[in-house]
């Protein structure tokens, strides 16, 4: 899988907001096996410590950041931020948020098309939170954008894939542009099903660090993205609508 040229072997991509504690955080994503995860600039320039050990685990585990805007809700905001991460991170890479709802936390479509082609002139690799809206991919497309996060249901919401048909048209339409389910995972199963679905990856956060167990739970959406992937990869039956016997059967018993 490519993003941007970027070789990767984990489909899987974790944020790390909201762990319980920094120890918590270097062990989930360890067993995630993530390569990617996603920083808020916000985050960072709070806690110090908390940023120190941060920094030794992308060193150590050769993590790639992509930071994001998480939180904007204006083009300007969404901008301005971008540039403040591209400083502090040090990679063209963002993951643009431009948030237009409070309660769905939805994207702002129109702002978030704007900001994209914005930053796509001024040298950034954009990957944006998007809706399954056909016509919005088509303008980020247009706008220079080379991957799509659709969501698959708000934020920290935990629902899972909420617009199956819409999220099918989008891979259907969409059939060589990397993927990404963002937001809205909740159990590795919805991961599985997007992957069997033809996605590419996923991202997700609050699933895994507001589980009982972080930990476990990484292990086990690094084990559904894997199996859905390789289900994909092995052309999964179309569902029918009759029963079709499963065991061929030859002649008829003979009942004495
Ligand atoms: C980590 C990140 O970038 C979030 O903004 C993302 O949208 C995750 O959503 P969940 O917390 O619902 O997995």
């Amino acid at each position: 899988m490519e993003f941007y040229g970027v070789t990767l072997s984990s489909r899987l991509l974790l944020g790390t907001a909201r762990y319980p504690s920094p120890k918590i955080l270097e062990a989930a994503v360890r067993a995630s096996g993530a390569e990617i995860v996603t920083v808020s600039l916000r985050r960072e320039g709070g806690d110090q410590r908390a940023g120190q050990a941060f920094w030794s685990l992308i060193g150590e585990l050769g993590l790639r950041v992509l930071p994001n805007t998480a939180g904007c809700h204006s083009v300007k905001e969404a901008v301005t931020t971008a540039h403040m991460a591209r400083e502090l991170f040090g990679t063209t890479w963002i993951k643009l948020e431009v948030i237009g709802e409070a309660d769905t936390l939805q994207p702002d479509v129109f702002g978030l098309v704007e900001a994209a082609r914005i930053l796509g002139e001024d040298g950034f690799e954009v990957f944006p939170y998007t809706t399954e809206d056909l016509v919005v991919a088509e303008r980020l497309l247009e706008g220079g954008c080379r991957v799509l996060m659709p969501w698959g249901a708000p934020i920290g919401s935990a629902r899972g894939l909420n617009n199956l048909f819409g999220l099918r048209a989008l891979r259907a339409h969409f059939p060589d542009v990397p993927l990404v389910i963002d937001a809205g995972l909740g159990l590795p199963s919805h991961a599985a099903a997007a992957m069997e679905m033809g996605y590419d990856a996923v991202l997700l956060n609050t699933a895994v660090a507001e589980a009982g167990d972080p930990v476990r739970m990484a292990e086990a959406f690094a084990l559904a993205v894997d199996a859905g992937r390789l289900a994909h990869t092995a052309s999964p039956l179309e569902p029918r609508d009759m029963a079709a016997p499963s065991t061929p059967v030859l002649g008829k018993a003979v009942l004495a």
